[in-house]
């Protein structure tokens, strides 16, 4: 009989940097999934992982199958310390996303590193990992992986919404998921507060106090990108080539310039949410910005969830449980019609330990 409860620790380490987040939930499957978050952390990057993956770029392959063997025996670490912190006798696998290290899928190469048998040997226990690989070979961008949960785990909400460096949103549409980028998000708003000496802007305190330039909301408002249909994703590229020299031009106080930013941001995404009622769950650190959901709520006749702290900051930790289980499953985890591969299919390496 198929098992319908799962106890998995889940792990991922996204592009900003600020840690490992690190889960554990018990899945259950009954007509529908269900999930409880028992214990969540995000264990912070020392300065030295923190300088070792933002410099990943400019590494040979050897360099890199080094690191990856390093990064796996750390990851085992931290997740170990994790087990043992919360006394966790029953798991069932982990689960784990790994860090990514070159992305490129036009060259049908992804490459995440922290997922060697060294990971599975050192814990003892069964690993799900490397889920974007398969995906890439099947000439999907093998990314995004997230909305196959955003449909499954959150399938009460008509929108996923999640706001970190960029926002980007996920739905349902005539029986298809569908997802992509809106617009940059905290890539803009903090690299402006940084030049005051600030990591993010607090609540959105500092965008209130300004105001709105209106010429350089009319010309965001008109980039190309946002004239383009979905599959569609950003990166900081865009944002160098196309947001800051637009906004540096005018000499702007910082205020004004996240005022407006703001006031751009909550625009994009009104757009996207078409004027209808419908109901919208907001995750990601933006969710934080109490003034940028202000300006949205003004925008938009959707009801707009904020979940608790847990979901806002674990959710694709979450779903990455999620997508270690249907692996095992041999159930669907990726999606054609968000990654553009050929297929659906299920994806994931099983690495067994060796006793
Ligand atoms: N209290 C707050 N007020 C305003 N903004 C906040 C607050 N807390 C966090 N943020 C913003 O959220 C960001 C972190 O969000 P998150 O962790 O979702 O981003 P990320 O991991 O870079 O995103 P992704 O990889 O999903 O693009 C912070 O850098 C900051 O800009
Ligand atoms: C290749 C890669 O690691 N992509 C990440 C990255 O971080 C945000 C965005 O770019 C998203 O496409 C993806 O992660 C999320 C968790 C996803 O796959 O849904």
């Amino acid at each position: 009989m198929i098992k319908t409860e799962y106890k998995v620790v889940a792990v991922m380490s996204g592009t900003s940097l600020d840690g490992i987040d690190i889960i554990y939930a018990v899945y259950n499957f009954h007509k529908d999934w269900s999930f409880k978050i028992h214990h969540a952390e995000t264990l912070k990057y020392s300065t030295k992982w923190k300088t070792d993956l933002s410099n990943l770029v400019n590494k040979s392959l050897e360099e890199l199958r080094e690191l990856d063997i390093a990064y796996s025996k750390y990851l085992a670490n931290v997740i170990k310390t994790f087990i043992a912190k919360y006394n966790l006798n029953e798991i069932d696998f982990v689960s784990s996303h790994g860090h990514t290290a070159l992305h490129q899928p036009e060259n049908k190469l992804t490459y995440q590193i922290g997922n060697r048998t060294v990971l599975a040997d050192k814990l003892q226990q069964k690993v799900i990992c490397d889920f974007r690989v398969q995906d890439v070979e099947f000439g999907g961008q093998g990314a995004p992986l997230v909305p196959i949960g955003d449909r499954l785990l959150f399938y009460n909400y008509d929108y996923c919404l999640n706001l970190g460096g960029f926002a980007n949103v996920s739905f349902e549409e005539n029986e298809k998921r569908i997802a992509f980028d809106i617009c940059p998000v905290n890539i803009v708003i903090n690299h402006f507060v940084s030049k005051i000496n600030l990591e993010y802007d607090d609540r959105g305190k500092i965008a209130s106090c300004g105001k709105v330039h209106e010429g350089l909301l009319n010309q965001l408002n008109q980039l190309e990108f946002y004239k383009q249909s979905a599959p569609k994703s950003l990166g900081l590229e865009w944002v160098k080539t196309h947001v800051f020299p637009i906004i540096d031009r005018l000499e702007l106080k910082t205020e004004d310039i996240l005022r407006t930013f703001t006031e751009h941001i909550s625009i994009q995404i009104a757009l996207v949410l078409k004027d209808e009622a419908k109901s919208i769950l907001i995750t990601g650190g933006g969710a934080y910005n109490d003034f940028l959901i202000e300006r949205l709520k003004l925008k938009t006749k959707s009801k707009i969830i904020i979940p608790d702290s847990q979901i806002i900051e674990f959710k694709e930790a979450l779903v990455f449980g999620l997508l270690g289980i249907l692996r095992v499953r041999n159930e669907v985890n990726c999606l054609k019609s968000v990654t553009g591969a050929k297929q659906d299919h299920s994806s994931g390496k099983i690495l067994n330990p060796k006793s």
